[in-house]
């Protein structure tokens, strides 16, 4: 079992692929960074999968794939399959922006993925490329369909921006209803790299725009999901995401891999350690003994409500 500093038990391992995407959302990654990491420094999807196998062997049962966009680094699906054979019943999931997906949900259904969660902030062609920089939204929406023809369980995720996307809340929280997708939306968090004149709507905000058409309630928080889960009158369950609060960290149960081989605490801090050196050297018992340590170290909770500071590491680059 793995155990932090705080006596949490940490089961949940999300792994970046790749900080590489074919969106420029305003939110996250606005501009083209000037320089990727250069391919031969990132992990080898056999590299990652070392370490992943030693992390589930140590009690790992939750692992999320992530990106920059995921689908973009090739041969996505092998990688999942490797990940799903190791063990029956592991909890393996992916975080996409749903753009590349009517080309592969199915070859990544069949190589075992169960769940998908899948970016969506509008249902209108002219927002999404507002949004994102790009013409997405019919690719997505057949990336959605996909998804679901290949029987993958579907969440979707909104960041909500003021004067943009803010207007959809509602329409966007039916067009999920009506298909039995769960909607998570997400407070926008600060960061260096996100557009300056991105500004997002709060919880409260969000909330108030809901129920100017729909009666909920709040429910008890339970397992160890950042999402604060709502229920409608008829049943169904939305979530928010509230990074700036600090009440889901006492459960906190993950950690984060990137592909070049960072093992980070926590995605607020910028504390992090490496692994690439002892995984490429096939030194596998050095990469647990980082693991142990960044657990050893792993922040209790972050810091957003008490000094409101703005994270400075990418979204693209930690996954999310
Ligand atoms: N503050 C904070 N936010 C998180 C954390 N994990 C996820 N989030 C937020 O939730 C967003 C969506 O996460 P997903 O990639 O869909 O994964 P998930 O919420 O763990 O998904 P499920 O396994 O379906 O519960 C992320 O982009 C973050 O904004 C966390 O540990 N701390
Ligand atoms: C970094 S993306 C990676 C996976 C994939 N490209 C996607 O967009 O789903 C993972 C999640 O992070 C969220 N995200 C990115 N930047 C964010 C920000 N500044 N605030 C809140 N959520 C953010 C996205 O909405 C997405 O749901
Ligand atoms: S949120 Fe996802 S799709 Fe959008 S720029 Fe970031 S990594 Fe790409
Ligand atoms: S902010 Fe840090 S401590 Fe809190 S849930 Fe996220 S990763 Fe865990």
């Amino acid at each position: 079992m793995l155990i932090d500093g705080h006596g949490r038990k940490v089961d949940y391992l999300r792994v970046s692929v790749t900080e590489r995407c074919n969106f420029r959302c305003q939110y996250c990654m606005p501009e083209k960074p000037f320089s990727w990491v250069p391919r031969e420094e990132l992990l080898t999807y056999e590299e990652l999968f070392e370490f992943i196998k030693v992390a589930i062997d140590k009690g790992i049962n939750k692992v999320r794939v992530t990106g920059g966009e995921p689908l973009l680094r090739e041969g996505l699906e092998n990688f999942i399959r490797m990940i799903s054979e190791y063990k029956e019943g592991l909890d393996l999931a992916l975080t996409t922006n749903g753009y590349l997906l009517p080309k592969v949900a199915q070859k990544l259904a069949d190589a075992g993925l169960k769940r998908i969660n899948i970016s969506l902030d509008s249902l209108k062609e002219e927002v999404a490329a507002k949004i994102a920089q790009k013409n997405v939204l019919k690719t997505v929406l057949k990336g959605i369909e996909a998804a679901r023809v290949a029987g993958l369980k579907i969440k979707i995720n909104c960041v909500p921006l003021k004067g943009i996307n803010e207007s959809e809340i509602i329409d966007l929280l039916e067009f999920c209803k009506e298909r039995g997708y769960e909607i998570r939306f997400i407070e926008y968090m600060e960061n260096d790299y996100a557009s300056k004149y991105a500004k997002g709507l709060d919880s409260v905000e969000i909330q108030n725009i809901i129920k100017e058409k729909y009666t909920f309630k709040k429910l008890e928080r339970c397992g160890t999901s950042p999402s604060q889960e709502y229920e409608l009158e008829d049943g169904y369950k939305f979530g928010i995401i509230e990074p700036h609060k600090d009440d889901f960290c006492s459960t906190c149960n993950r950690i984060r891999l990137t592909a070049s081989g960072v093992l980070i605490p926590c995605l607020y801090y910028e504390d992090a350690q490496s692994i690439k050196e002892a995984i490429k050297a096939k030194d596998i018992k050095k990469a647990v003994e980082i693991l142990k340590d960044v657990l050893k170290n792993k922040p209790e909770k972050n810091r957003w409500t008490e000094n409101s500071e703005i994270s400075a590491r990418a979204f693209y680059e930690t996954g999310g």
